[in-house]
Parts: C-alpha cells; structure tokens; sequence
C-alpha cells in the first residue's frame, strides 16, 4: 500500500498542507493535524485543508467539494479565506473541477468561487457582521476593537503605532465572555482611503503572514468606523496583498493561490501518531 497523499501551498504566505480524500476514509485526528503542521516534527504548515466530496461527509452544500479545515493545533474552524483560494488552485489545476466557476462547501456555508487566469481566486465570503467592540492586551497594552463575524469570529483594533511594532509572539489576551470559542486577532493601520496594513494573530495557530477572512473582517471594522458598510480596500498583510470587497449582505476576497510541492505521507509515521 502507498502513502498518504499530500500537497503543500500557500495563499500570501498562510500555508496549508492539503490532504485529497474524496471519499473520507482519512482518520483525520488533532494529534495528526497537530504534527503535520508542526514546523519540527512535521511538513510545517498553518493548517491542514483536507479535500472531500461534500456527499462523503453528509454535508449539506450545493458544491462537489468540501473544504474541511483544521487549524494547526488541530482544532476546527469554520472558515479560512486564504485556504478557499489554495483549495480552489488544486481543484482546478489537477481537473478535478473543469470549470472555473463553482461553489464550495465549508462549515460557514457554501462559498462562490471564481479563479482567474492569473491563478488568483476570488472567493464570495458571504456577509461580515459586525457584532459588538471588545477589548484585547497585547504585552500589557489593551486595544479597543470591533467584533466582527466572517463565518468566524475575529476582533479588529486600530492601531496608532506602525503595526510592526506590536510583539504578537505570545497569545494576547481577549474576552472569553464575548468570545467563549476564542478569537482571531486583527491589528490594522489604516493607511488612506482603501488602504490598510495588517498584522493578525489566529486563533489556533499564532501570529500568520496572512488571514483571508481576517481581511475582510479587517475592512468590515474600517468602513463601519468610518460610518459605512460599503467599500472596497486593498489590504498588506507581511505575506503579502489581497483585496477586498463589502457589500451589504456580502463581501469578496481576492487574491493568489499557490501549490508548491507534492508528495507522500510515511504511513508508518502516519499509523503511529493515531
Ligand atoms: N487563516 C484563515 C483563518 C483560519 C481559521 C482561524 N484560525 C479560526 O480559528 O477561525 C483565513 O485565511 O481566513
């Protein structure tokens, strides 16, 4: 019997070991989401992005696939931006999917897809939702935010300084009243009209080059404290730019999509890690 297959790819930077198992027979636990994307012991990534018919897990979604996502500490979430686009390259660069328009599922719905010539992907996130102000303390510094759920939950702060200054290398700390499920934290400048840079620390993971749907969380906060919930930005993130776009009931992320190797998993290893 062979190994396990696996891609690596990224989405400006937010890596993603891909796991093609069409009909969900992988036994996909924490322990061996945890050490696939551990830097060490593992492939290294940000999370684990493992590709399966939506009909094989039951799930009810008006697309073929279904992007089941786990963070790097193997736990689930219901959403990555950054792992559609990546998921969407593969789809349609092995022919697994012949169109270039097309839906797919995640556990926060089913999500639009369209990639471009270029490679680049754009992906319907559906509505992002303000929810309240919170406040987090990044070393002993608290920073007010704006909640805001994009099928996820993150937290969104304005920050004066340049946010390369901020030392995002431990967990800041949150309202777990306000976010019982945990949170991923967004730290933004605002750099003139429809420019932001970012700098995110996700939940599950720790600090990322890069968070899709931190992003159009990131543009959601900016318009609706400038009194709005329209508009379109393009947002720098350390891994590198994606633009977004809000709308009312609806935004879109657009940006690359890359798959750099592929390979087999040691089923020896695999086995052990049970
Ligand atoms: N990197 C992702 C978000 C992944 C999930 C997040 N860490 C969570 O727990 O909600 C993106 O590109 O959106």
């Amino acid at each position: 019997m062979g190994g396990i297959e696996f891609l690596k790819g990224h989405g400006t930077q937010n890596d993603f070991v891909l796991l093609p198992d069409p009909d969900g027979r992988l036994d996909l636990t924490e322990a061996r989401v945890a050490a696939l994307c551990d830097r060490q012991r593992g492939l290294g990534a940000d999370g684990v992005l493992r590709i399966v018919r939506s009909a094989a897990l039951g799930a009810e979604s008006g697309g073929e696939w279904f992007m089941d996502y786990r963070n790097a500490d193997g736990s689930i979430a219901e959403m990555c931006g950054n792992g559609v686009r990546v998921f969407v390259r593969h789809l349609v660069d092995s022919g697994l999917v012949p169109e270039r328009d097309f839906v797919i599922g995640t556990r926060a719905g089913d999500r639009p897809v369209r990639m471009h010539a270029d490679g680049s992907v754009t992906v319907q996130m559906g509505p992002a939702t303000i929810t309240g102000t919170s406040v987090t303390v990044v070393a002993g510094k608290p920073f007010s935010g704006v909640a805001v759920n994009v099928g996820n939950p993150h937290l969104v702060s304005v920050v004066d300084d340049d946010v390369d200054v901020l030392d995002l290398r431990d967990q800041p700390d949150f309202d777990s009243d306000v976010f019982p499920d945990g949170v991923n934290l967004e730290f933004i400048n605002l750099l003139g009209e429809g420019v932001l840079k970012m700098r995110v620390h996700e939940r599950g993971v720790g600090e990322t080059r890069s968070c899709g749907t931190g992003t159009v969380a990131a543009v959601a906060a900016a318009l609706h404290l400038a009194g709005t919930d329209t508009g379109e930005a393009t947002v720098d993130i350390p891994g590198g730019r994606v633009v977004v776009e809000v709308r009312r009931g609806g935004s879109t992320l657009t940006g690359p999509a890359e798959i750099v190797a592929r390979g087999e998993l040691d089923e020896t290893w695999w086995a052990g890690l049970g």
